[in-house]
């Protein structure tokens, strides 16, 4: 006799103890349990009802299988379960991110797609996240019949209906409530059936398709990469053209070619705000089959775009990093635009690198991937450099317009001039005279808040948040000091030192005074903030980009989200404030992070007829970072950070991985680091084959976050399977260890110094 069993991981595991489970499968849910299957488990001594996914079926012999297995308690209906596809990055990101297999698996679904442990009846029983994304439709199925006589709401209700069904929604807004609606299925004059909510979320887009006419290098671009689209293997390349180049056009040709190939397309943007003017494009010359992924629609809508990929209703799937993951079948295309963002990088458990997970696809799907940038991340520069991924390279503006004239503003002249505020002389007479020419600009601060620093004027003491340190900040509107971090508030606003009852002085810059100096001495401006403060509620980027483009403002100033990626025909000044603390940060990107973000920032201006101009306010005009990207002289960036990429071991020549260690009390973290690092110097010595330099255990630059200490052993390493072991095996002898207490340990190879 045989016996049908399951191995599944369980939610809620953690990375030092995360194994498969063998259950049984009870005979009623026999022929619905499937690899990729989310079921219900009996877990740990008390058999806690938890969630779980299924990895592995396997028919045993009666004899052979454990004694005393327990039961799955419920599983979710077939069609739920994670295709091949999905299940095989789940296990991909287990392998290369270490995250637990259910991290893994509620990174590639949306929430809306998942489950939840509940009671009913006394019975455990899985229920569906979301309940809500179904709709009533009601079809006319019959005559009313004349006796008893009909009321003239039950009229109403059929005459609505003969044009065709209508969903319970739509009748309610006509007048017609659920009471009459049911009356008239019981008579059997209606009928009714629950189906996904119907959805356009882009319906105000008009379809209005343009010939696409390629510019001559934008052509080539395109001719050297359709063979690779057309042969049905997987490839990789790297469009690199600067600021207003037309990269966006040549994707739009890929797609059109793509689509003609009967295959499919994923479009991934670094941001939210980016997403609008994509889906506008692309709807536009398109069509509507198009879907979208991201994390600012609401769970309903992010799962009814979800199913609809998943039921072949979409072509072009737009979206951030986790559209990545999107079911869609047949993918002969995946675009990348903006790849050098450290969005594409996940933050949180599974620490992924999209990038990674984009090849991995692009390999299973036999895909064209495509990386766009006019910064390219070094490591992408260089693997196209040395030929893993093919270069085309799109030297000019469109139209041979060009690139913005860049000027230096010099803060220290500035404030020996006694000028003591934050916008310069130079700066407020240019944005005026783009004001009176009826042109528009964008201003950069990287920076949000009102004031950055409350500090005491008599011992020093900097304000800092008491769960985190770090500065607290200066929000205006709020009229309280907050943490950037936990989002800790103290109010009323602190006027004297907790420390000595000196005097605070609040300094330092964020948008929000920027915002207030420019509308003193711009009295007429029309100045739109753009922050994470300003962006919270639904659709505002959309909404704010929209209104910038129809010219409702003159001056956009805003954090990184104005930087890259837009394209306003009417601007034509862009100025830089508040970048040097940026040059000086810590981590082996700082330099590159400020060259892309300056050369992105000055490439909005001037993209259309009008030329374009840029001014950069600094103490250090004559920094080389500052100066390459004032020139958008790529290559020479470039040329200069892989050689001190070299020369001090940083990717792409060694991997880069930060082990965190996270908990309450200092001496047990620094202590668990301690541990760790030794555990992994014993393996490795065993396989001296295998290169590694171990740094650490150090504080991480913000060692307190959310209450919890944080260290950290920094390792250069190869990252391949035989490293990947090395770790693991130290992971599990790091669970075993008998310390008092642990500290959590977290794994990063995306982050370029802390975590
Ligand atoms: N072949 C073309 N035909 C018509 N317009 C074009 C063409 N190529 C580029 N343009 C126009 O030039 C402008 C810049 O193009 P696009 O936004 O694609 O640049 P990009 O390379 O993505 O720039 P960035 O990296 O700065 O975002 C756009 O307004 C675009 O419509
Ligand atoms: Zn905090």
């Amino acid at each position: 006799m045989t016996l049908t069993t399951v191995q599944v991981a369980v939610d809620n595991a953690t990375i030092h103890f995360d194994k498969l489970y063998s259950y049984r499968i009870p005979d009623a849910l026999l022929g619905r349990v499937w690899p990729g299957s989310m079921v219900l488990v009996p877990f740990g001594r008390g058999d806690k009802p938890r969630m779980a996914v299924v990895l592995r079926v396997e028919e045993l012999d009666a004899g052979a299988a454990p004694k005393r297995l327990k039961m799955l308690h419920d599983a979710a209906p077939e069609q739920t379960r994670l295709t091949p596809d999905l299940l095989e990055l789940v296990h991909f990101l287990k392998d290369r991110t270490f995250c637990t297999w259910f991290e893994a698996v509620k990174a590639v679904i949306p929430y809306g797609a998942q489950y939840r442990a509940a009671v009913v009846d006394g019975k455990p029983v899985m229920q569906s996240r979301l309940s809500r994304s179904t709709e009533r439709v009601y079809t006319l199925t019959g005559e009313l019949p004349q006796k008893p006589k009909p009321g003239p709401r039950q009229k109403a209700a059929v005459e609505a209906l003969r044009k065709g069904p209508l969903t319970a929604h739509q009748l309610d807004e006509v007048g017609i409530s659920k009471t009459t609606l049911d009356t008239l299925c019981e008579k059997g004059v209606l009928s009714v059936a629950e189906q996904d909510k119907a959805l356009d979320l882009f319906a105000d887009i008009p379809y209005e398709p343009q010939p696409i006419t390629l510019a001559p290098e934008q052509q080539r671009a395109f001719a050297a990469l359709a063979p690779d689209l057309e042969d049905g293997k997987p490839h990789a390349a790297l469009l690199h053209g600067v600021t207003g180049s037309g990269k966006t056009i040549v994707f739009l040709k890929l797609i059109e070619r793509t689509l003609e190939l009967g295959r499919k397309a994923i479009v991934l943007v670094p941001e939210i705000s980016l997403t609008p003017q994509m889906i506008r494009r692309l709807k536009s010359t398109f069509g509507s089959r198009l879907a979208v992924q991201h994390s600012a629609l609401n769970n309903t809508e992010r799962l009814l775009q979800w199913r609809l990929i998943q039921q072949g209703h979409a072509d072009i799937v737009v979206g951030t990093r986790s559209a990545i993951f999107a079911p869609l079948q047949n993918i002969g295309l995946i675009i990348m635009d903006e790849e050098q963002e450290h969005t594409y990088q996940s933050e949180s458990a599974p620490r992924y690198d999209a990038h990674d997970v984009a090849k991995k696809r692009a390999a299973m799907e036999n895909s064209l991937l495509v990386f766009a940038s006019a910064t390219p991340m070094t490591e992408t520069y260089h693997a196209a450099e040395s030929g893993k991924y093919k270069l085309l390279t799109l030297t000019q503006r469109y139209g041979g317009r060009p690139l913005p004239q860049v000027d230096f503003i010099d803060m220290r002249a500035e404030l020996a001039a006694g000028n003591p505020r934050e916008v310069s002389t130079r700066m407020i007479r240019e944005l005026q005279e783009n004001l009176e020419n009826g042109e528009q600009s964008i201003l950069l601060l990287n920076r949000r808040g009102y004031h950055t620093v409350a500090m005491c004027a008599s011992c020093g003491h900097v304000l800092k948040c008491p769960n985190c340190s770090v500065p607290l900040v200066y929000h205006k509107p709020q009229q309280a000091l907050m943490c950037h971090h936990c989002g800790h508030i103290v109010r009323p606003l602190p006027q004297l030192c907790p420390e000595c009852g000196g005097k605070l002085n609040y300094s330092g810059f964020g948008t929000q005074r920027v915002e207030e100096e420019l509308a003193e001495l711009l009295p007429g401006a029309r100045i739109l903030r753009m922050d994470q403060d300003s962006t919270n509620q639904k659709n505002a980027h959309e909404t704010m980009l929209a209104q910038f483009g129809r010219q409702e403002y003159d001056i956009l100033l805003g954090t990184q989200m104005v930087a890259k990626g837009l394209d306003f025909e009417k601007v034509t000044l862009v100025g830089v404030l508040g970048i040097d603390s940026l040059l000086f940060g810590q981590g082996f990107r700082a330099y590159e992070s400020v060259f892309s973000l300056v050369t992105q920032v000055i490439g909005r201006g001037g993209r259309a007829a009008l030329p374009g101009r840029a001014l950069i306010q600094t103490t250090v005009p004559n920094h080389p970072v500052l100066q390459l990207a004032a020139a958008q002289d790529y290559e020479a960036f470039y040329r200069e950070e892989i050689a001190f990429r070299k020369f001090g071991l940083y990717p792409p020549f060694c991997a880069f991985c930060v082990v965190g260690f996270v908990g309450a009390a200092e001496g047990t973290v620094a202590m668990a680091a301690h541990r760790f690092g030794t555990l992994l110097a014993e393996r490795a010595a065993q396989h001296p084959q295998i290169p590694l330099r171990l740094l650490g255990p150090a504080p991480m630059g913000i060692t307190m976050l959310n209450g919890k200490y944080r260290y950290k052993l920094t390792l250069k390493c190869r990252n391949n399977a035989a490293f990947r072991s090395l770790l693991q095996e130290t992971l599990d002898a790091y669970a075993q260890e008998k310390l008092p207490q642990k500290a959590s340990v977290i794994l990063d190879f995306n982050s370029d110094g802390d975590l």
